[in-house]
């Protein structure tokens, strides 16, 4: 990882009406850096990397995104500078999103030839490498729906990398996949990051966050409780509440045992 900050958020709060989703939420993300956010559902770890592309305005504190000083409130940035920061920032859901039309290389193809405006020709011949980085070459011509879930989010990967972008957000990439599909999107992420791509990843997979990241961000009650090198924040948290959060995560006999209790209306006092 390099010294240069491309993601400065200072004292960030954002709300959706009257709920507060989180607030003085501070985090530098620094090229070629691998930060996973991990917390308890609902905690705003998707809604802050919204914010990040912009998907998400924000209502207090500053946002910084590569050369982009980002406002807050519902004033939107010019179309140019979105366009720049969507160039720029990659950006992977939980679900796929493909265009089911399109085949899995006219998928990868649309937007640079739409919006970086590269000729068709290039266009296939970069598809390509990045189909084959994702291991998908063969399936070129196949249409997502004829594809696993793992696929298909491969396929996204491959689609996002093809704009050549400098940050890639990931927001629960495997979440929506079945366990034995899990590990082939992961290793595709494990190679971006080994490939120096700076990347903030959303996940509930603690091994791989503790593998991967440099930085591991524990997100709960509407802020950040920890963070810092990840196998530290992993294994010695400091708070009593990333305690709480990671024995229940990491330890699956104990959240099956807390999802019995819940089922029979106890547990609520934990
Ligand atoms: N567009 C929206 N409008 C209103 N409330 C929203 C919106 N998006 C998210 N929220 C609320 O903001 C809170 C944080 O949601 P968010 O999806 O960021 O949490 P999360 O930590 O990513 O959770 P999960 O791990 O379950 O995805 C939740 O209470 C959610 O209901």
């Amino acid at each position: 990882m390099s010294n240069e900050v491309v993601v400065s958020i200072r004292n960030l709060t954002k709300r959706f009406g009257k709920t507060v989703v989180f607030e003085d939420v501070s985090l530098d993300v620094h090229r070629s850096e691998v930060v996973a956010i991990v917390g308890p559902s609902g905690a705003g770890k998707s809604t802050l990397i919204r914010c990040v592309n912009r998907l998400h305005p924000f209502d207090e504190g500053s946002l910084q995104v590569l050369n982009h000083q980002l406002n807050k409130g519902s004033q939107f940035p010019s179309k140019q500078v979105l366009n720049d920061i969507r160039t720029r920032v990659g950006m992977v859901f939980q679900t796929f999103n493909l265009f089911p039309h399109l085949s899995v290389l006219e998928n990868v193809i649309l937007a640079p030839i739409e919006v970086k405006k590269v000729p068709r020709k290039q266009a296939i011949q970069q598809a390509m490498e990045l189909l084959d980085m994702v291991g998908l070459s063969e399936h070129a011509n196949k249409y997502p729906k004829r594809m696993s879930g793992g696929q298909q989010q491969r396929v996204a990967i491959a689609r996002a990398l093809a704009m050549e972008p400098e940050i890639m957000l990931f927001d629960e990439p495997t979440s929506m996949l079945d366990p034995e599909l899990v590990g082939e999107v992961l290793d595709a992420i494990q190679r971006l990051a080994k490939d120096g791509m700076t990347l903030m990843l959303v996940t509930h997979e603690m091994q791989f966050a503790k593998e991967v990241a440099d930085t591991v961000v524990i997100m709960a009650d509407h802020r950040i409780i920890e963070k810092g090198p990840s196998r530290e924040v992993l294994e010695n948290p400091r708070t009593g509440r990333a305690q709480a959060f990671l024995k229940r995560v990491l330890n699956p006999v104990h959240a099956t045992e807390l999802e019995r209790e819940v089922a029979v209306g106890h547990g609520g006092g934990r």
